[in-house]
């Protein structure tokens, strides 16, 4: 096949222009299956901006983006999310007034509207699956407990188990660990290398301490650009990346 990919994730020559200024520009990078792929770079550098784009809510001015060889940048955010792609933002979307199982039983693919999930039959394939994931995200015991209960470490593995449970091969997420504390973060690195077993993941992260547990590849952005890429180790002694980041 033409331009086909042996990469889970493909972006070539992406490019979004906001009123002239180009905040991705002519970007190029790779995702493999079965890879934790962070994305790092100063404030500013256009990492929101690039899940915004693979994700469909903004619309690329130029370039291409092939999840499974098929081009995203043609279709609409449901599709994309249909297609396989899951996408957690900063702030947990989660319902504080539902529990821990309402909150996954509603996420689950054959309910998706808040009053057919909770009118569905609860039959055995979704408790199965509610309570594979509850044990997955460290809340196995928290099934019957009001969301608006959990701390903020949990409540963003319950969103982490919301995307889950819809099963993406990639899934992305926007700065996971801030917030959380020491042992919250290092259950999240425990996590994200338990999932990826089936799946591939995007981060955007500042924590550098929790890109060099997880990190299989590291990417770094500057001005909408790659400034490095390549292992953490790499990157870090990187030396134009310690000049416009790690240095500061
Ligand atoms: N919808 C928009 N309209 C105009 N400018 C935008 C829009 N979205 C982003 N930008 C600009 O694009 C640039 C990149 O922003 P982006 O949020 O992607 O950076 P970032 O690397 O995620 O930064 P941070 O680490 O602070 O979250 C910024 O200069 C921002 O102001």
């Amino acid at each position: 096949m033409a331009n086909s990919t042996d990469y889970l994730l493909a972006v070539e020559g992406l490019t979004v222009s906001f009123d002239g200024f180009k905040a991705v520009n002519d970007l190029s990078f790779y995702v493999d299956s079965n890879e934790i792929h962070v994305i790092i770079g100063p404030n500013g550098a256009g990492k929101t901006t690039v899940l915004d784009l693979i994700c469909g809510r903004t619309k690329a001015s130029g370039g291409s983006i092939k999840f499974r060889n098929k081009e995203l940048t043609a279709m609409k955010e449901h599709q994309i999310v249909k297609a396989g792609v899951g996408r957690k933002f900063q702030n947990p979307s989660i319902y504080d007034d539902l529990t821990v199982f309402e909150n996954l039983e509603i996420s689950y693919p054959r309910g998706r509207s808040v009053f057919g999930a909770l009118a569905f039959k609860r039959d055995a394939a979704v408790r199965e699956r509610v309570a594979e994931i509850a044990e997955m995200i460290f809340l196995a015991d928290h099934l019957d407990q009001r969301a608006e209960y959990l701390s903020h470490g949990q409540k963003q593995w319950l969103e982490i188990g919301m995307l889950l449970i819809q099963d993406p091969e990639l899934l992305m997420l926007d700065e996971p660990v801030a917030g959380m504390s020491v042992n919250e973060r290092k259950k999240t690195a425990e996590l994200l290398n338990k999932i990826i077993q089936n799946r591939s993941v995007l981060v955007i992260e500042h924590d550098m301490k929790f890109v060099e547990d997880i990190a299989h590849r590291v990417t770094v952005l500057h001005q909408g650009k790659i400034l490095s890429e390549g292992s953490m180790e790499r990157v870090k002694n990187d030396p134009k990346v310690v000049e416009v980041y790690l240095g500061h």
